[in-house]
């Protein structure tokens, strides 16, 4: 069982909910970091005294290292590495957003760290590179390097305890359908950020509710379970499932289909991953099913939410395109957080990147980094070409 942990991004949506599992858990957090709250983080420092801090924006670095003049206070992205490779912790929760949770995990993994990964980006940017790695390395255990967070692989992770992978015929990953679930394009021209961060089901930090608005969250899930289960984008189905009670699922050869249900509680997954192989004391309320009624089941709406398909098609291709569909999306996410672009053109913009994208190899994260920061070059001329 995990005794101690560093938690990447532990301001944010995941890494608050982290710290709750691991109070309950009985769990000592050694290491915590953020990007730019500093407040946040000494709250929590001074609630939990780990060994070490990172504060990624090093204007802050003075004010953290005031606060705390005794402990390790480390700064940007090799802050994020010191604290992903500290040898007090166990386990290493990633609860960083976008890309920026990649190399972290790489050098957590290199350092003999497990990972608990909510960062999903990770995989869509580096899962090729990181499964080469993973290869390499002897499980010391029958406990995989690699724990998943995100709800429906944490789900389908579950599902798969004590089977065979060879006898998986399907994965079925569940999708709320967003804010805008039955809406046509026409319907989402002037949609605003606060209808946008309106999720029908889930409590989320701000990136991934964009994304699950515009369905891609899904199309970097489909990504992320191919990494996680070595499964073909084929033998990925999405089922848009409003209720988000159950999770995901698996069909198997013989046709039978488990599934984990519950109610949309993130600490679930979080505490899956930082007590696997056990389970522990139930912080999610227990399922009343009489009380949910009904489980409703959808066809994606593949025209409307089209980066959907094109994340199916980039994760058909490989290589660069997932990497480039990712850096588009950041980009795009945050110019429409900023207000300098529609909703639509989230979609608009990131189709856009990929049509014009020539596939390259990549064969390591310099490839990933160096394709990731081109891609974000292009987005931006490619708004600021049309703004002018
Ligand atoms: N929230 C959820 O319920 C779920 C989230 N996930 C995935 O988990 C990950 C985290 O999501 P979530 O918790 O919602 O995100 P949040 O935006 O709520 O939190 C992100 C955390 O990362 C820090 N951070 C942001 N940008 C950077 C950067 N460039 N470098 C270093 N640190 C940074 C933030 O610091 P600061 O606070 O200072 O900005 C914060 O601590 C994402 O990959 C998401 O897709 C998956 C399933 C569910
Ligand atoms: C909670 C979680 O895992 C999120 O990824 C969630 O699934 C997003 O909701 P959608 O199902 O709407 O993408
Ligand atoms: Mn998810």
């Amino acid at each position: 069982m995990t005794k101690s942990i560093c938690i990447l991004g532990s301001t944010g949506s995941i890494g608050v909910q982290t710290i709750d599992v691991a109070k309950k858990l009985g769990i000592k957090v050694v290491g915590l970091s953020a990007h730019k709250n500093v407040d946040l983080l000494i709250k929590q420092a001074r609630e939990l005294n780990p060994d070490i801090l990172c504060i990624v924006d090093e204007k802050y670095y003075t004010v953290l290292k005031e606060n705390f003049p005794d402990k390790i206070v480390v700064t940007g992205h090799e802050g994020l590495i010191s604290i992903a490779t500290y040898p007090a912790a166990d386990l290493i929760v990633n609860a960083l957003i976008g890309i920026s949770g990649l190399v972290p995990t790489v050098e957590a993994i290199l350092a003999g760290k497990r990972v608990a990964l909510a960062n999903k980006e990770t995989l869509v940017t580096g899962g090729k590179i990181i499964k080469r790695i993973l290869s390499q390395k002897q499980a010391k255990d029958s406990i995989p390097v690699l724990i998943p967070v995100d709800s429906e692989h944490s789900a389908i992770f579950q599902c798969l305890v004590g089977e065979d992978k060879k006898n998986i015929k399907k994965i079925i990953l569940t999708a709320s359908g967003g804010p805008f679930r039955g809406k046509k394009l026409k319907d989402l021209q002037s949609v605003n950020v606060e209808d946008v961060l309106k999720h029908p089901t889930w409590n989320m930090g701000r990136k991934i509710t964009v994304d699950s608005a515009t369905l891609i969250n899904k199309g970097f899930e489909v990504i992320e379970a191919m990494f996680f289960f070595d499964k073909k984008c084929d033998d990925i189905d999405v089922v848009i499932h409003p209720q988000s009670i159950i999770h995901s699922m698996v069909e198997f050869i013989d046709g039978s289909v488990k599934a984990q249900l519950s109610y949309p509680d993130m600490r679930l997954p979080i505490e899956y991953a930082l007590t696997f192989p056990e389970r522990g004391k139930a912080v999610a309320a227990p399922l009343d099913l009489a009380r949910v009624k009904n489980l409703t089941f959808e066809e994606p709406d593949f025209d409307t939410f089209f980066l959907l398909k094109i994340a199916y098609e980039c994760a058909k291709k490989g290589e660069s395109y997932p990497i480039v569909l990712n850096a588009a999306n950041e980009e795009a996410v945050k110019y429409f957080l900023e207000g300098k672009i529609g909703f639509v053109d989230i979609m608009k913009y990131v189709a856009k990147n990929i049509e014009s994208h020539r596939g390259q190899k990549v064969e390591s994260i310099q490839d990933v980094l160096e394709i990731d920061a081109e891609a974000r070059q292009k987005f931006k001329n490619l708004v600021e070409g049309e703004k002018n």
